[in-house]
């Protein structure tokens, strides 16, 4: 892997992670992530976040430094936008090569950096509107945008080229080859990025919507020609896309947003599963899409990231020992764990003796705050009849309905 010119003096250093990795030990990556760390070399050069320590990966950033004739011990400022160790584990090796450089981060993120690496060099706090010059016309403003998605997170911003290096924020799934930019990728590659910006949000920053949406708000005052983000591909034709994105899965916390229900099913026994096909016929009597994950089956990232774009979600699951089928419980409690708030529902279910699925779900979203709306359940005991299934349909019918009525149209962004 090569080092890249993002700009007159910025390098993009990078270390992929591959699809057989768990993201944060939790979420799958099908197609892999990227770990982007940027180099800016004015008079003085500074590297700006970094990889991980794991397998070999701080000596590929060492290599394109090679590559762009940098000595570690040229290097005078680590800035660190954000502690988290993918970004950070790095410094462990490289404080071992270079013992005279200066640490900046905001003042939690010095508090943090100290305290996951004990490094024994030059420490600074900075805060909104510090700056660092690098000299040769090369400006680092700094600008905190705290929790996206640690506490500690700032952006920073090079003045003479408009680059907004701003590692979690902004960032997506999906390894990155040759093609670094938006403007080396074709309109299908970067629809794939998008889609894996789906799931980076919905799994990693969901939870801190109305900080992306502080954040946006304070770069929207800066001049950013160029948003090179800590994980997937930089925006440098088409900047705007990506924050557009952002404000769009930022505003789906408030409930509405794609027309689509993603409906969550488990079945013991198949008499839950049989409501199945009378619940996806009265979705679509409405022209409304639905995205099907059986459970325990399915992986909480890909129902995560189908529920946050979703408007409605529909549950089917009976009735275990006085609770709701267990899997389902998991998947529920982390939707609310992740903020997954004000959507439409429904929930149908088979029970044998007693019921008590209805009890523990509403527990569930009280507890998590989660203000989803319901339509009536349908709850029934055994097999379902005729009738039975005829009135999940009318269920789902009314529940797409409400969601082709709730849905953010496209061009609210
Ligand atoms: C292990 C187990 C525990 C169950 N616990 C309850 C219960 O506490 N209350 C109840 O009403 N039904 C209970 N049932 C009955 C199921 O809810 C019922 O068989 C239902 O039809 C299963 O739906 P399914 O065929 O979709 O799996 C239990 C069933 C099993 C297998």
């Amino acid at each position: 892997m090569r080092a890249n010119e993002v700009a007159d003096g910025i390098y993009r250093l990078c270390a992929n992670i591959g699809s057989e990795v768990l993201f944060e030990g939790i979420w799958p990556l099908p197609k892999g992530a990227s770990m982007n760390s940027y180099l800016v070399k004015g008079k003085d050069v500074a590297i700006i976040d970094g990889v991980g320590d794991w397998d070999g990966v701080p000596e590929t950033l060492y290599a394109q430094l090679d590559q762009l004739g940098v000595k570690a011990e040229d290097i005078r400022y680590v800035i660190i936008n954000h502690t988290e160790p993918d970004h950070t584990g790095w410094l462990r090796s490289f404080s071992s090569m270079n013992h005279d450089f200066e640490v900046l981060a905001t003042a939690r993120g010095v508090e943090l950096a100290k305290a996951f690496f004990g490094l024994d060099v030059a420490f600074r706090a900075v805060k909104s509107g510090d700056s660092v010059d690098l000299g040769n016309g090369k400006r680092l403003v700094f600008e905190e945008i705290p929790n996206v998605h640690w506490p500690d997170t700032m952006a920073t911003f090079e003045t003479s080229t408009g680059t907004l290096l701003c590692c979690d924020a902004f960032g997506t799934f999906g390894a990155i080859g040759e093609a670094f930019c938006d403007d080396q990728l074709d309109a299908a590659q970067l629809e794939i990025f998008e889609r894996e910006a789906l799931r980076y949000y919905a799994n990693i920053v969901g939870r801190f919507s109305q900080q992306v949406i502080n954040a946006i708000d304070k770069v929207s005052k800066l001049d950013v020609r160029i948003v090179a983000p800590g994980h997937g591909p930089i925006w440098r034709r088409n900047p705007e896309r990506i924050i557009r994105l952002y404000q769009r899965l930022a505003s789906y916390a408030k409930g509405p947003a794609r027309p689509l229900v993603t409906v969550l099913w488990g079945s013991m026994y198949g008499n839950t599963r049989k409501t199945l096909e009378p619940l996806l016929d009265g979705i679509a009597e409405e022209g409304v899409d639905a995205v099907v994950y059986q459970v325990p089956q399915s992986h909480i990232g890909d129902i995560l990231a189908s529920a946050w774009e979703s408007t409605g979600i529909a549950l089917a699951m009976p009735t275990y020992e006085y609770q709701m089928f267990p899997p389902m419980a998991v998947i529920l409690d982390e939707l609310g764990r992740k903020s997954v708030k004000g959507k439409l529902a429904m929930r149908t279910g088979s029970f044998g003796w007693s019921g008590g699925a209805q009890k523990e779900l509403d527990e569930i979203l009280e507890r998590r705050h989660m203000g989803w709306h319901f339509v009536d359940p349908v709850e029934f005991r055994g097999a379902p009849t005729v009738d039975t299934l005829e009135q999940v349909r009318r269920c789902a019918r009314q529940l797409a309905r409400q969601v082709r009525e709730s849905a953010l149209p496209d061009s609210v962004f």
